[in-house]
């Protein structure tokens, strides 16, 4: 690869000791992708794999919450950020530079330079995966990270209700364009077990497995709509700590399962292709 002047162009560069990069995305937001990251991130880690957990939801950095950490993170050596420790997953937010209820104004180039950043200034060590709870919606943040690194894929989180699903699609289609493979869709909030053991529908449960249907990509599960998630949410105490034989982390486990085999497998794909050319 020769060596690079300054000012020659620089393309996405891996993360030495990372293994694989996954986004997970929504079009809509509200529809549990922070929780579906988080509780992502503290399964993996469950089932043996070094987890990072990059909060880039700039305009709503819920992960420290979640995560049940909010203190500012150290700085190392010369300016190295060390990663917070929670739950057996490394993370790092926006929220926890600029806690409280101010929000975040931020122009493009900022912003970018946060992704790049939370990328390639935190000492992330080794990792299996860095899970990346990306902003709603189809953005700049998505660019700035496909232009720092190359991703392995992305989580396309939603919940069954045909408004919720149009969005979906446009994040389905913004993940083409800039060329990053879909590992699959989950639907969140899908149905809801009442005291009495009724079942109840909210948001049109299937709806996500079909869409994925459609579009030819895998479905990662779905996660039932439960009071108790969201108060681990709340509490900082995500649901999936309670392990795979619990009745509401199980599916969670299914999910980060599925993503984790299909991450191989793509990344499997990539090497191959990189062998042949
Ligand atoms: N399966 C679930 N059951 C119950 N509550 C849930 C579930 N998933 C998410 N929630 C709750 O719904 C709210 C929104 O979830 P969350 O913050 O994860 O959404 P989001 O899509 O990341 O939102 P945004 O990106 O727009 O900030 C939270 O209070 C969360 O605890």
């Amino acid at each position: 690869m020769g060596h690079m002047g300054a000012g020659a162009p620089q393309g996405p560069q891996p993360l030495p000791g990372v293994a694989h990069v996954v986004a997970v995305g929504s079009g809509k937001g509200g529809v549990g992708k922070t929780t579906v990251a988080v509780n992502l991130a503290v399964a993996l880690g469950k089932l043996g794999y070094k987890v990072g957990l990059i909060d880039a939801d700039i305009y709503g950095p819920n992960v420290p919450t979640m995560m049940g950490v909010t203190r500012q993170p150290n700085i190392v050596g010369e300016n190295r950020i060390e990663p917070i420790l929670s739950h057996g997953v490394k993370f790092i937010s926006v929220g926890l530079i600029s806690p409280g209820d101010k929000p975040m104004v931020m122009r493009g180039p900022m912003l970018h330079q946060i992704i790049r950043q939370f990328l390639q200034q935190v000492e992330w060590g080794e990792l299996d995966f860095l899970i990346v709870d990306l902003p709603p919606g189809t953005g700049d943040v998505v660019i700035s990270l496909v232009q720092t690194v190359p991703l392995t894929g992305a989580v396309v989180v939603s919940t069954g209700s045909s408004v919720a699903l149009q969005d979906a699609r446009k994040a389905l289609e913004m993940f083409h364009q800039v060329k990053v493979e879909v590992i699959g869709l989950v639907e969140n909030m899908s149905q809801m077990t009442l005291p009495s053991g009724e079942v109840i529908d909210v948001f049109g449960a299937g709806g996500t497995e079909r869409t994925a249907a459609q579009f030819g990509l895998e479905f990662l599960g779905a996660l039932e709509l439960n009071p108790q998630i969201r108060e681990g949410g709340d509490k900082g105490l995500p649901i999936s700590l309670a392990g795979p034989d619990s009745a509401l982390a199980k599916d969670f486990y299914t999910v980060a399962k599925k993503v984790a085999d299909k991450a191989k497998e793509i990344a499997s794909k990539s090497e191959d292709v990189l062998e042949i050319s």
